[in-house]
This record gives structure tokens, C-alpha cells and sequence, in this order.
């Protein structure tokens, strides 16, 4: 079989993230935000090229300064762009504003309404391009309404046809979804067809539909199904990993001069597959994540400040 030109094409919103210039205080007396590009499968895409993968990115920007400034970031990231939609329907950009109260009570305040990533179609989703992947990312996000959510189905079930490994990373922001039942059964549609499924252990209650969950739990029911590998994150209590051969691994969180808490899970993804990619161990892959989760937190951005291999690597020799 040929070789394929991706390692990973991410789906989703690739949008815009204004962070508070003002650390420790409220959004209502912050005056000044930075730009960065942001939305989780973008910063995914973002963190994984610049550790080295080849990427591409299915997604819908506005015909306007800011789909042009996204999409111009991610081609300097070294993103393929092609399958990027430019939206002709006047939709918007989704902004997500920061505030940063404190290092551990940070908040985003998101402006999604009538958003161009969630007007994907699915006549937008090319199978050719597809095949050309050995992973796709399916963002949560991606799912919450159609016709977003059934691109996102369409690019599912055409890497399952075409031998592509389909990554499920879970990021669930309440904003767009109607109630937690819908959550619950777009969800589960893509996490039972799924190869790997990453979530923090709240996401997996609103996969689950549950309050208080619990992870053996949550992978048995994963386990019935396609799954071959579940991770579920606790925040700085670290993360674990399940395999479908009955293995559970600890990842640690590393320390950090943390200056806010947005940030971590995509850099955590972005790392995490690229390990995993590299045929690092699972165990290796955990703390890649961690490690660029680590330093993402104690930089402003979440997608300028994804860390390369080397800084990685030399945070993890540090606190070994
Ligand atoms: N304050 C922190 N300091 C150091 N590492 C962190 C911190 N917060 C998160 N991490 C790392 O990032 C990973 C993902 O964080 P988590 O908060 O669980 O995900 P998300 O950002 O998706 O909510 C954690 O497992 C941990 O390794
Ligand atoms: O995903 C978004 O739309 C906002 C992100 O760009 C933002 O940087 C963020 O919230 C990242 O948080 P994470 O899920 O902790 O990585």
C-alpha cells in the first residue's frame, strides 16, 4: 500500500481565541486581548506540526479578515489547507474571550451563534482526501449541530471504510449543544465506532449521560465496542489509559509555572498522538502529553505556545 501523506487530518473549528492581556481579574475590567488562533482541533492540528507530523485540516472559515488570518496561520504551521471551506453564506468566526482570574480559575466566554465551522456540509467531506490520512481527529464540538454534525458522521464512517484510525477527543463545550441527551447520543454514535477515545472524566459523564462516573465503568461499556484504547484525564491528578487488552496506565502531570488552565488538553492531545504515532509506548505517549500540557499552561496562548519535541523531551529529563 502506498504511503499516506497524513499522519492526522483534525475536523472541526479552527476559530478565534482573544486572550486577556490582564492577568487576575475579572473580564469586566480586562481592556486588552491578544489574537491567537484557536478552537480545539485547530490547536490539535497546530501542536502536532509543529512536533513534526504532516497534518491537514477539514473545517469552514468565514469569507472575511479573520477565516483569512486563521487560515493563513495554519499554512505557516505547515497545515495542509486545502480541505478548508471558505464559507460564502456571510457566517461568522466563533470567538472564545479568556479571563484569567486567577492560575487555577480561568473561564472562556464563547460567541458561537451562526458560526461557519458548524455549517460544514457534507458534500464538503472528500473521501479522497480522507483515505490520504493514517488518523483523523473528530472534535466533540464538530457534532453539536447539523450540518457540522453530519460531516462529521460522513468523515467518520468514510475512515472506517477506508482503513483510517478515527481519534474521538471529546471537547465538550456546553455552548450550542440543546441538552445533555443529544450530547449523549451524538456522543456515543462516534465513540463506539472510534479507534482511540480522549476525554477528561466529566466528558465521559457527558458521553455517558451520568454524574459521577466511573472509569472501569466507562471502558467496559467503551470496550464492547471499537474501542482499542480510552484515556481519561483528571487535571493536575494526571491521566490514565486503557487498553482493550485490560491494561491501565498513569500518566503524571508534570509541575508548571501555570499562568492559566485553558490549553492543556489540546496540547495533551497534540502530543499524545504524536508519541503513539512515533511508536512510543503508551506509557511514553501519557507523559508527552502531560509534558506539553505542562508547558502550554504557562504560556498565553494555546495554539503560538504548543511546544516543539526538544522542549518537551528536556521537560521531561528535568522532572524525571
Ligand atoms: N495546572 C496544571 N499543571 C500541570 N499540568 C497540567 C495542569 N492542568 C492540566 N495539566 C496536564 O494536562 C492534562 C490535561 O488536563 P485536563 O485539565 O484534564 O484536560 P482539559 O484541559 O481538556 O480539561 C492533565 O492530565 C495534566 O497532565
Ligand atoms: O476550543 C476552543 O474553541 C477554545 C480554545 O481555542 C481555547 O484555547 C481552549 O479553551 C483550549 O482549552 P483546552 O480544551 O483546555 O485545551
Amino acid at each position: 500500500m502506498a504511503e499516506k501523506k497524513y499522519d492526522l487530518i483534525a475536523i472541526g473549528r479552527a476559530c478565534i481565541d482573544l486572550n486577556a492581556v490582564e492577568y487576575n481579574r475579572p473580564m469586566e475590567e480586562t481592556v486588552t486581548f491578544t489574537k491567537y488562533v484557536g478552537g480545539s482541533p485547530a490547536n490539535i492540528a497546530i501542536g502536532a506540526s509543529k512536533l513534526g507530523l504532516s497534518c491537514g485540516f477539514i473545517g469552514k472559515v468565514p469569507d472575511d479578515q479573520h477565516g483569512r488570518f486563521i487560515t493563513g496561520f495554519m499554512k505557516d504551521a505547515g497545515i495542509d489547507t486545502s480541505n478548508m471551506v471558505v464559507d460564502q453564506s456571510g457566517k461568522k468566526t466563533g470567538l472564545a474571550f479568556t479571563e484569567i482570574l486567577s492560575p487555577e480559575e480561568c473561564s472562556i466566554l464563547m460567541y458561537r451563534d451562526e458560526v461557519a465551522d458548524l455549517y460544514l456540509d457534507t458534500d464538503e467531506i472528500s473521501e479522497e482526501y480522507i483515505k490520504e490520512a493514517k488518523n483523523i481527529v473528530v472534535s466533540g464540538t464538530g457534532l453539536a449541530q447539523s450540518p457540522s454534525r453530519e460531516a462529521v458522521l460522513k468523515a467518520v464512517s468514510l475512515a472506517k471504510k477506508n482503513d483510517v484510525k478515527v481519534i474521538f477527543e471529546l471537547d465538550y463545550r456546553p455552548y450550542t449543544w440543546k441538552n445533555s441527551e443529544e450530547v449523549s447520543v451524538y456522543y456515543s454514535i462516534v465513540a463506539e465506532q472510534a479507534d482511540v477515545v480522549i476525554g477528561t472524566r466529566d466528558e465521559f459523564d457527558m458521553l455517558e449521560n451520568i454524574e459521577g462516573g466511573k472509569n472501569e465503568e466507562t471502558v467496559a461499556y467503551l470496550f464492547q465496542h471499537a474501542p482499542e484504547l480510552i484515556v481519561i484525564k483528571h487535571g493536575v491528578e494526571g491521566s490514565y489509559a486503557y487498553t482493550k487488552a485490560g491494561e491501565v496506565i498513569r500518566g503524571t502531570a508534570y509541575k508548571s509555572n501555570v499562568l492559566k488552565t485553558f490549553g492543556a488538553g489540546d496540547s495533551y492531545a497534540a502530543a499524545f498522538i504524536y508519541a503513539l504515532i512515533q511508536g512510543k509506548t503508551i506509557q511514553e505517549a501519557l507523559q508527552y502529553g502531560s509534558a506539553s500540557a505542562a508547558i502550554v499552561v504557562s504560556k498565553h496562548s494555546s495554539s503560538e505556545a504548543m511546544p516543539t519535541v526538544v522542549e518537551i523531551e528536556a521537560l521531561m529529563k528535568e522532572q524525571a
